[in-house]
């Protein structure tokens, strides 16, 4: 990691009519960093990181991805980031293989770059025997880590990831971040939204809305330290206690 900025992030503030979803939050992260986002059900998380990937007009502030500004440079930050959400599913029923092209060919990398990273990206997740099996026969895990595959396929900048890991087991969420640590250690940014707590002890430092606002953020160890508590579990619930309003 140095000091270069992948993300900058000033006084940004996104408002639906009356109501401020993400209110006045300033930060920045490094390249090569994993940035963990947390906050409760509705404290801005996905609002604050659709702005950042150039899918949402922010109300007021400034915030650049990859150099690129957020109002009007939209169209770059799409090309040199990559995103993947719980939400965001591959195609069930293209083939692992297809997939892969599909993606890459929408970034629009030459015909051999495809091939030959098709090849090691394969290698790499074992899926050599279902490679030219539907994506729908794959388990869920799977399925995650061949996305997050994709999504950093084009080898971009920056990596967006909204809650990667939703509903799989420890086991393979720890296999997931070691894919993630991979991707930071060859330069890629890491902005990583989660509500696993164990998966906020992984990052680099860790940023916890509450209400839209920013209420902490430091280190994994340097909060602990500061929250008098033993995990980051502890941390979470003495901050996020304080929100007013939750979605659930
Ligand atoms: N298009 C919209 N119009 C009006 N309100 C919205 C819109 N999008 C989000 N909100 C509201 O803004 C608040 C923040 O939502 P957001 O989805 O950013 O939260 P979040 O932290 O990502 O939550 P979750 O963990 O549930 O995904 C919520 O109260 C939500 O209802």
């Amino acid at each position: 990691m140095n000091d270069v900025k992948a993300i900058t992030v000033d006084h940004l503030t996104k408002k639906f009519g009356n109501f401020t979803a993400v209110d006045n939050i300033s930060f920045e992260v490094k390249k090569g960093e994993i940035f963990g986002f947390l906050g409760a059900n509705g404290a801005g998380k996905t609002t604050a990181m659709r702005m950042l990937c150039g899918l949402s007009i922010p109300s007021s502030g400034n915030a650049t991805v990859a150099g690129f500004d957020v109002y009007h440079q939209t169209e770059k930050i799409k090309k040199n980031i990559g995103y993947m959400s719980q939400k965001f599913s591959l195609y069930e029923d293209l083939t692992v293989k297809e997939n892969i092209r599909f993606y890459a060919g929408i970034y629009g990398k030459s015909n051999e770059f495809i091939k030959n990273k098709t090849g090691v990206v394969i290698k790499d997740l074992h899926l050599e025997k279902e490679a030219n099996k539907l994506v729908k026969s794959l388990p869920l895990g799977w399925k995650q880590k061949l996305a997050f595959s994709v999504a950093i396929f084009h080898e971009p900048e920056i990596v967006f990831l909204d809650e990667p890991t939703g509903g799989v087991d420890p086991v393979t969420r720890r296999e997931f971040w070691n894919l993630i640590y991979e991707a930071a250690a060859t330069g890629i940014t890491v902005f990583v939204t989660t509500h696993y707590m164990d998966e906020a002890e992984y990052c680099n430092r860790v940023c916890i809305m509450v209400d839209g606002r920013i209420d902490a953020m430091d280190t994994p160890q340097q909060l602990k330290k500061a929250c008098d508590a033993a995990s980051m579990d502890e941390v979470f619930l003495k901050l996020a206690r304080k929100a007013l309003r939750s979605d659930t």
